[in-house]
């Protein structure tokens, strides 16, 4: 009986709790934290927030809705959290050019928290030193410039190839491009980060795919998201929880089989891992060194800082997990998503064909030096990326100190959304933002108009500042090369012109990143090659 009591006033003592902790914000606390010249949106519920009101599944859409009425920048609580969205291209130039470090964190969240990722990742690690120094390594040896671009054509070849005669097999039967297009970029990314190939059948491929696939169902479906703001719901069979541990127990299984094969003298040592495992070994040696009273130095007698130390076999899986999985699902989407534009608008396939047969030599695939002389197929990957704007709120950020976005204050330890979404559709900008339209990106003689032009300042399809995606100079080369491959190869056509599937994003779907309802097409061989 006494236990009972007890229970019953303490239940209540939690009730009372909870009730006043998410009273909070109705009682003017944001106006003490410094957030109340921002807009908050309505109705504000207690507990929940603005979360009843927003389609979780599609916040993108939902929050570009409230631009008429709160503006730019507003902000929006889920559950116990205050978000500050920006929506144009000045609050979000302010933000992530001019305040630059003010905003290059990353929320804490438990889904990136889980199993300490987020010490470890490039995507989820708030912004550190070691951060900085990760995204060094990964782009020195991803190596975009130069002789690094040679090595991504001979990298891509031989999957575009299998790509194309994986399709010319289809023999102008109806097919589904998703897979295709999606095993080969994957195996060019497992490749450029391993520095070694695998074969598509292989157990470890599949690995891959399945761990991707249960990622992309832990960071894209709205519902997940749930974990972050209760995470107690892990102790209910959770479904997000039970994908996450599949998902980590894949990846680690994945690398348990690959890390012997990676001491292979084939594996090429400037790759992502293989260079960042050198790190770690150098690390070890040094900090031997240095428990042996000697000075701390690595092999290359550099002085170094903690950043570097601090790098383990533990961050080289996660840094690698990263890449596959924001360097695949990505490029492959616009991949697809381009071949069910060009099936909607015929005229775009004509053009693109054309310039390819006029630059390209028959019995030659398109290359990287090829591209200053397509500007439509340039123009037309812009528009690709700014039509169906597919990471639409890019990757939540976090303020790092006090500061200010259009001089609206901002306190630190604030998320923010980052709504690009909203910025390359916002009618005020772009005439017809529903309509495919390469033409904004081509002066009057056909030329691709300069970087300074207001249209390509304006589109920021790989966010911008000290978190710009790391991939942004790859995806677009490995953009151009899958794209001019497919084009010069093969003449698009729906399955049922009468059926077409939708092409406007807003109808795509939400996974890791926007993706089109399923479709198919048939893929009528050219005799360019
Ligand atoms: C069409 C292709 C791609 C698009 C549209 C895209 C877009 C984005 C966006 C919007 C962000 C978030 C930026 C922010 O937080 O403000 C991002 C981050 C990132 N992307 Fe990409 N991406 C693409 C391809 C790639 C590729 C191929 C890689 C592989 C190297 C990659 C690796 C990353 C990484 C590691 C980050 C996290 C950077 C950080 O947090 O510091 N992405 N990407």
């Amino acid at each position: 009986m006494v236990t009972m009591v007890i229970e019953i006033i303490l239940t209540c003592i939690a009730v009372i709790l909870l009730l006043l902790y998410s009273l909070r914000g109705h009682l003017g606390y944001q106006k003490a934290c410094g957030l109340g010249s921002i807009p908050r949106v309505a109705p504000c519920l207690p507990f929940f927030g603005n979360a009843l009101h927003l389609d979780m599944a599609q916040c993108h859409l939902s929050l570009s809705d409230l631009r008429p009425k709160y503006g730019q920048v507003f902000r929006i609580r889920l559950f116990k959290e205050d978000i500050v969205v920006l929506n144009d291209y000045a609050s979000i130039h302010d933000a992530l050019i001019v305040k630059g470090s003010d905003f290059a964190g990353r929320p804490p969240m438990y889904r990136t928290s889980h199993a300490e990722r987020n010490k470890h990742s490039i995507v989820w690690q708030t912004y550190t030193h070691k951060l900085v120094f990760l995204r060094k390594c990964v782009l020195k040896s991803l190596r975009m410039y130069g002789a690094g671009l040679g090595k991504l054509e001979e990298r891509c070849a031989p999957d575009m190839d299998t790509m194309c005669r994986t399709i010319a097999g289809m023999g102008g039967k109806p097919f589904n491009p998703r897979t295709v297009i999606y095993d080969s970029v994957c195996s060019v990314m497992l490749s450029l980060t391993l520095g070694m190939k695998l074969d598509y059948d292989s157990p470890s491929f599949k690995t891959i795919q399945k761990m991707n696939a249960l990622f992309n169902d832990i960071f894209g479906s709205g519902t997940a998201r749930r974990l972050d703001f209760i995470p107690l719901l892990k102790y209910f069979r959770n479904d997000c929880y039970c994908r996450m541990q599949e998902a980590l127990q894949l990846r680690d299984e994945f690398w348990e089989e690959q890390l012997e094969k990676l001491k292979d003298s084939k594996v090429d040592p400037e790759c992502v891992v293989p260079s960042l495992l050198e790190e770690v070994n150098n690390n070890s040696t040094s900090v031997n060194t240095a428990s042996n009273g000697v000075a701390k130095a690595r092999s290359t007698g550099k002085q170094k800082d903690d950043s570097q130390e601090d790098v383990s076999v533990t961050t080289v899986k996660e840094v690698f997990t990263n890449l596959i999985l924001a360097g695949t699902d990505t490029t492959a989407t616009a991949l697809t998503c381009l071949l069910l534009i060009v099936l909607h608008y015929p005229d775009v396939q004509r053009r693109m064909q054309q310039e390819i047969d006029s630059v390209v030599d028959s019995g030659s695939t398109p290359s990287l030096a090829d591209r200053p002389y397509m500007p439509y197929v340039e123009a037309v990957l812009l528009e690709l990326l700014r039509f169906i704007s597919h990471v639409p709120l890019a990757v939540p950020h976090h303020t790092t100190c006090d500061t200010s976005v259009l001089e609206k204050p901002v306190p630190i330890n604030t998320v923010v959304y980052i709504n690009l979404w909203s910025l390359h559709h916002d009618e005020a900008e772009w005439t017809e933002p529903w309509t495919f339209r390469p033409s904004r990106f081509l002066d009057d003689q056909g030329k691709l108009v300069s970087p300074s032009h207001k249209n390509r300042r304006m589109l920021l399809p790989f966010g911008a500042g000290r978190r710009v995606c790391l991939g942004e100079i790859l995806a677009k080369n490995r953009l151009f090369l899958f794209a001019s491959a497919l084009l010069q190869r093969f003449r698009f056509e729906p399955e049922d012109p009468e059926n077409m599937p939708e092409v406007d994003p807003r109808s795509y779907e939400m996974g890791l990143v926007l993706h089109p309802k399923p479709f198919r097409l048939r893929a009528l061989p050219r005799n360019a090659v």
